[in-house]
């Protein structure tokens, strides 16, 4: 049903390759990517790092709270985020962080830039994080690459507006599910992603749900070492529906699951608006529309 596709095929140009990847962008906006360059192994130290910061001491979670700030990086409690109107505040914990500009960039000043917030412990959480932020975004860079050539774009008609991308890395921390939790509790409710594509590492605990063209909730699964892949708002614009940024959610179960979402953002300036419309969207406004509608400490309140 998800397509599994070989990233180095992909890599390689391969034209199988390319069609089920088109036609997954298309048709079911979820893939499956294995044979990555990011092992098995670095994502499950990616995976345990934040699992560490999570499990440990709330009052160390608290002193990176991004909630005491204008923006999204640091530390998410639970129910600091509603994505989908209708639900209640997602019960999942998050843990934040982005690629800062250097100070002296003019477009330094914006919210969607920010520093990062880095916890005191646990001790190579930051080194851990950030290492693996950089591999996941090279692995998404190609895969953005052979999307654009899959769908008959010129291969860097995406991937030319990534020098200052406003990507974010996120850990999930879904706790068992609450014992109060109702009908409108979920670990994540549904919602499509902002932004370009997200490269997915799981605990390889079930939980994600995609809503299929067939109208229903299915379970995706993947074994340690694949990702999961989906893409979102701004490339279903920006692709003139070439590529379909589908609905999805975890509603949670019996056990703590983790899961660590690149969402791959393009530049501020970008303008995602499918071309030859005229029209003019910019990533950065979508964007920051998108967070001022989900986080309620930027606007959701
Ligand atoms: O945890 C998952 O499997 C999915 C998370 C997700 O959809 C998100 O963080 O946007
Ligand atoms: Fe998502």
């Amino acid at each position: 049903m998800i397509p599994r596709i070989d990233f180095r095929k992909l890599e390689a140009g391969n034209a199988d390759t390319l069609r089920e990847v088109a036609s997954g962008a298309r048709e079911v906006g979820f893939l499956l990517l294995e044979n990555t360059p990011v092992t098995a192994e670095q994502q499950r130290a990616v995976l345990a790092a934040y699992r560490q910061f999570f499990r440990q001491d709330p009052a160390l979670k608290a002193e990176v709270d991004m909630a005491r700030t204008g923006a999204n990086r640091g530390w998410g409690a639970s129910r600091s985020e509603r994505v989908d109107p209708v639900a209640n505040p997602d019960y999942k914990e998050v843990f934040d962080c982005g690629v800062p500009l250097s100070a002296d960039d003019p477009l330094s000043s914006l919210p969607v830039y920010s520093e990062n917030l880095w916890p005191r412990s646990p001790a190579d959480f930051q080194v851990t994080v950030e290492d693996y932020f950089i591999r996941a975004r090279q692995v998404a860079m190609t895969m953005l690459r052979g999307i654009a050539r899959g769908i008959g774009r010129d291969p860097d008609a995406f991937t030319d507006k990534f020098a200052r991308p406003m990507a974010l890395l996120r850990g999930n921390y879904y706790p068992p599910r609450p014992a109060w939790a109702g009908d409108r509790d979920f670990g994540i409710a549904t919602h499509t992603d902002y932004g370009c594509l997200t490269l997915l590492a799981t605990d390889g605990r079930g939980g994600l749900e995609v809503e299929l063209r067939d109208g229903r909730w299915h379970g995706v699964h993947t074994e340690p070492g694949a990702f999961v892949i989906n893409f979102g708002e701004m490339l279903e614009m920006w692709s003139a529906g070439a590529v379909k940024a589908t609905p999805h959610r975890v509603i949670g179960g019996t056990e703590e699951r983790i899961s660590a979402p690149l969402f791959f953002n393009p530049d501020y300036e970008a303008n995602v608006a499918p071309p030859g419309s005229g029209r003019s969207i910019s990533a950065g406004e979508h964007l920051s529309q998108r967070y001022a509608e989900t986080y309620l400490h930027m606007g959701n309140g």
